[in-house]
């Protein structure tokens, strides 16, 4: 049985059920229960604190998790990025009062409050900055106006947080951040696990490319054709098959779902027709 990790709460739990549901996986459904088994697909899930989900995996009691890049990188845990899932994306980045600081050499001897120690100390060592860093559980953007920082480190999303708070970022961004899929480090490939781990993560590829993807169909002339499949090359090539009316093709590929209707436009400009876009439920590459 393979045994996955995944978010309990925040940020990351809502989005990671949501996207293992798709992916064909039974889930949860009090967001009380600490452990589900899904026996049709020999899998068991364990629901963990995000922050402790790259400890659990690294310690090799847990084969897989779901976490995001900023808390694997503060853990220091022995895990590593195998699928990047395109959810819970932020930046990690310095911010203050206006006129605090413009960025991190500026922050020698001051005092940097944050809920990820790992990553703010190594990056002020990697800078050659000695500052000091005071550890917070979260809503740091409060320890400036009560004094307990002049700095904070966090994660950005939207800005709104240091809007409301009256702070600004400074300097580069420190990192950017998503949901990820973590194995522990040099997890031999030979392990009896693999064929289940390459598996589920052939699923979870096919819900990103279901959600980013629109199967796109139409006719076109044979004269048309090279133009036609130069805007839809599909991910491998276009299949293209013969139709009654002599002259004539009908076309099917894949092609991103922000682009379908500005293509649609360009395929009825050469002279198209019954262009037609579906959505993908599933797939595998
Ligand atoms: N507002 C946000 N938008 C996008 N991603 C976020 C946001 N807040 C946190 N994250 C990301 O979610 C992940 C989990 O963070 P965390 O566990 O702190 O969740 P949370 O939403 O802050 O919940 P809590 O602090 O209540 O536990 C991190 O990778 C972080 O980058
Ligand atoms: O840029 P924004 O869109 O405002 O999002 C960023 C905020 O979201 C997270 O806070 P969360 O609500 O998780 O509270 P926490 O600080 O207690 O973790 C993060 O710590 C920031 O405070
Ligand atoms: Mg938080």
């Amino acid at each position: 049985m393979l045994r996955i990790a995944v978010p309990n709460k925040g940020s990351l739990s809502g989005p990671a059920a949501d996207m293992l549901h798709e992916a064909g996986y039974r889930q949860r459904r009090e967001s009380k229960e600490l452990r589900i088994v899904d026996p049709g697909n020999e899998v068991e899930f364990f629901y963990l604190r995000p922050r402790d989900i790259a400890i659990y995996v690294s310690s090799g009691r847990l084969d897989i998790g779901i976490t995001g890049r900023d808390l694997l990188v503060d853990s220091g845990a022995d895990a590593e990025e195998i699928l990047p899932l395109g959810f819970a994306r932020s930046t990690f980045r310095f911010a203050g009062k206006p006129g605090t600081a413009n960025g991190v050499a500026d922050l020698k001897g001051r005092t940097v409050a944050t809920s990820y120690e790992g990553i703010v100390a190594r990056h002020l060592a990697d800078s050659g900055v000695d500052a000091s860093v005071v550890h917070l559980d979260g809503a740091v953007e409060t320890a400036i106006e009560l004094g307990v920082a002049e700095v904070i480190a966090d994660v950005v999303e939207t800005g709104t947080s240091l809007r409301n708070a009256g702070l600004e970022v400074f300097g580069e961004p420190i990192m950017k951040s998503e949901a990820i899929v973590i194995r522990r480090t040099g997890a031999d490939a030979e392990e009896a696990a693999e064929p289940k781990v390459q598996q589920f993560l052939r699923r979870l590829q096919g819900v990103l490319v279901a959600r980013t993807y629109v199967m796109m169909d139409y006719d076109c002339r044979v004269e048309q054709l090279e133009k036609a499949v130069a805007l839809t090359p599909g991910l491998e090539s276009p299949t293209v098959s013969p139709l009654h009316n002599e002259g004539w093709v009908a076309v099917r590929a894949m092609v991103p779902a922000k682009d379908a209707q500005r293509i649609m436009d360009d395929l009825y400009a050469i002279g198209a027709r019954a262009i037609l876009t579906t959505a993908i439920h599933a797939c595998r590459l």
